[in-house]
């Protein structure tokens, strides 16, 4: 098995305030993780607000440094302090997806225009012909097409079709990673499951795999192939994601599921989680614990006299 992915030992600090009011936080502890070529799969970051996910994502692009640890590509440090072309290879191999589609494109520049840059800085295309034949090719791997997006303005579009549109532009490097910072959370719910399956069709049937983050366990546990929950930048559950999700045994983990109401705990008007569990969740973070393999895959951190 070959490594497309390794996070090792990884952890940030970032530092704030001046000389006297010097406030550091340690957004990722010591996290370690890695995805192999040969199983496309979709690997899931879950936490709660400020639990990290969002700088180990940074990290895993390379857009931050990690202040302990290391993070390599295909057997290749990950840093932005590379060369220029050594970054445009990096990205033509690994490309990210953010939350709101609306930030992520020029509300000045058409659909078309930012697909046909990325054409030509990652595939060196010129000739009109074959600009358009990879731009619909990508648009159709979504459900697109070039006719339909020609000349589109991003707010010409429904949020569902611009993320489906900026899902096509991480697309046309042909990469083989695509790390999706909470991908679905800012399209209507209605069109949010056709996000969620395209990802799981890019899997399939291109061989890309995905680094989902997410707030959200039912669709983490729709298409996660694997999954890490982290609470305040440590990893304190990882394992097969159905293992996990039917069974979470960290108390935060149990804690994350009994938050999510189903429609019956709505309509009884149980709205609240067991307070002692949300206790023993928050009393441990205080503690470092070791992360230990359990014989059925998953790891999970434990607390000395816990
Ligand atoms: N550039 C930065 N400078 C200082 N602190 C930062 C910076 N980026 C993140 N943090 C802090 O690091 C912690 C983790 O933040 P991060 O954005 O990674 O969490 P998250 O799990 O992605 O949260 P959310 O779900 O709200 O996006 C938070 O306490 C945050 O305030």
């Amino acid at each position: 098995m070959s490594t497309l992915l390794d996070v090792s030992h990884v952890s940030k600090r970032f530092t704030m305030g001046g000389l006297l009011s010097r406030k550091t936080v340690e957004a990722v502890q010591d996290a370690s993780l890695s995805l192999s070529v040969e199983t496309p799969e979709i690997f899931t970051i879950i936490g709660e607000s400020g639990s990290g996910k969002t700088t180990l994502a940074r990290m895993i692009l390379g857009l931050e440094l990690p202040t302990d640890g290391e993070i390599s590509f295909r057997g290749k440090t990950v840093s932005h302090r590379v060369g220029r072309r050594e970054r445009l290879d990096f990205m033509g191999h690994v490309q990210p997806v953010f939350q709101n589609p609306f930030e992520a494109f020029n509300p000045l520049k058409r659909i078309d225009r930012y697909l046909e840059s990325t054409a030509r800085r990652f595939l060196k295309l010129r000739h009109r012909d074959d600009l358009d034949a990879a731009m619909d090719g990508a648009l159709q791997k979504v459900g697109l097409s070039l006719a339909e997006a020609r000349g589109r303005f991003p707010h010409e579009m429904s949020g569902g079709q611009l993320q489906r549109a900026a899902i096509a532009r991480a697309l046309i490097p042909n990469p083989s990673l695509l790390v999706a910072d909470e991908p679905v959370s800012m399209v209507d719910a209605s069109l949010r499951m056709s996000i969620v399956n395209l990802l799981k069709s890019l899997r399939d049937d291109l061989k890309v795999s995905v680094i989902y983050i997410t707030h959200d366990l039912a669709t983490a546990y729709y298409i996660s192939n694997r999954l890490i929950i982290m609470q305040r930048g440590r990893i304190v559950e990882m394992g097969d994601a159905r293992t996990v999700l039917d069974n979470p045994e960290h108390p935060y983990s149990r804690l994350l599921k009994a938050s999510v109401l189903s429609t019956e705990d709505a309509g009884s008007g149980k709205l609240q989680t067991d307070p002692g569990m949300a206790d023993r969740a928050t009393a441990l973070v205080r503690q470092q614990g070791k992360l230990v393999s359990r014989p059925d895959g998953r790891s999970v951190r434990v607390y000395e006299g816990a």
